[in-house]
């Protein structure tokens, strides 16, 4: 039998052997790991816990709040607050920065997270997840001691320490980046324990496979149009290949197939709320999957510039987002040139 490793034993190799990550960071991927799981039996337990619907609140950005939102949103907080050595978090659920009070262990991290990721399917019993990013507290400074802002958080996303995500589907999976390369990593409840079951995750960088909502079609721009018309073309048309389509609703379960097997992803800007950049937030949701894809070979703009290059000026920012195969993204983002 092949050796097995935790997520653990893969973490402190990463600390004591690669020298890639520092103890603190090391411990706070363990905390958020460990609220994963628990949110992962939350989510298992369906009709039989208090776990589905709504909860009749509205979050900052106007949606309705499921009752697993919520839960999500409460684990991981209370999670990290014992043990995470944080100096602030920021959640989709809460309208500004949670600062960590004094009576908890202090760091110099920030933790900012999509508690719960495709929300609109956790009534109908498909793939949702949890997303999260590590930025440090004081980017440019950080021997200063001034208290923590909303400002420390506005970083580009080049400069997140550790990103990852964990999808709770037909197996509980958190897939994990700290800058070197992407691990999955299977959750073994018999054991209680994340096992690393992937390592240097490639997606490839041609597809056949597109991912976007295609009933807002008539809502879209030029160029998303004109690429996604070229595929629909098949082999007749100007691709020569025809191309396959899915679209889960949930941004993890869609990034997830495509680290497995390749893809592109797309929700671009559209006319239903031109104001808005687009639909998915940039710091907690864009950033860590769009710095994920990247370290697999892939790419993620915004049709106009690298994600992890947006300098942000809020906490919710949106973001219109192009992710997955390097060649289709290209293609995409070049067909943005010019207009
Ligand atoms: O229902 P739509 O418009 O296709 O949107 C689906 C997208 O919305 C999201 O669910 C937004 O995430 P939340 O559930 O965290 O709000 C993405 O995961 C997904 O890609
Ligand atoms: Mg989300
Ligand atoms: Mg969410």
């Amino acid at each position: 039998m092949t050796e097995r490793i935790s997520l653990t034993r893969y973490l402190v190799e990463q600390q004591r052997v690669h020298g890639r990550i520092p103890p603190q960071l090391r411990l706070l991927v363990e905390v958020v790991a460990r609220a994963c799981k628990r949110i992962s039996f939350a989510v298992n337990k369906g009709d039989l816990g208090d776990v589905m619907g709504t909860a009749g609140t509205e979050n900052v950005q106007g949606e309705v709040q499921k009752k697993l939102d919520i839960i999500a949103n409460e684990v991981l907080i209370e999670a990290n607050e014992w043990g995470g050595h944080l100096a602030a978090m920021a959640s989709e659920e809460m309208d500004g920065i949670y600062v960590v009070p004094n009576r908890f262990p202090q760091g110099e991290y920030l933790l900012m997270f999509d508690p719960l990721d495709g929300s609109s399917n956790i009534d109908v019993n498909v793939s949702i997840g949890t997303i999260f990013s590590v930025l440090h507290k004081h980017h440019d400074d950080p021997t200063t001691d001034e208290p923590v802002t909303e400002a420390d958080f506005l970083q580009p996303g080049h400069q997140q320490v550790a990103a990852g995500y964990c999808i709770y589907g037909p197996q509980t999976t958190l897939v994990l980046t700290v800058g070197d390369g992407v691990a999955m990593f299977t959750l073994d409840r018999e054991q209680g324990s994340f096992v690393l079951t992937r390592e240097n995750i490639r997606i490839p960088e041609d597809t056949k496979e597109f991912a976007i909502n295609m009933s807002n079609m008539r809502h879209w721009d030029a160029p998303v149009r004109r690429y996604i018309d070229e595929c629909l073309q098949g082999k007749e048309g100007p691709r020569g290949k025809d191309f396959n389509m899915r679209w889960i609703a949930s941004m993890v379960a869609d990034v997830h197939r495509i680290l497995m097997r390749g893809g592109i992803f797309m929700y671009p800007w559209d006319k239903r709320e031109p104001n808005k950049p687009g639909k998915l937030r940039l710091m907690y949701e864009a950033n860590p999957m769009g710095w994920l894809v990247e370290q697999a070979g892939g790419a993620a703009t915004n049709g106009r510039q690298r994600i992890l290059d947006i300098q942000p000026a809020q906490l919710h920012e949106r973001v219109s987002v192009i992710l997955g195969s390097k060649n289709e993204v290209d293609r995409v983002t070049s067909y943005h040139s010019g207009i």
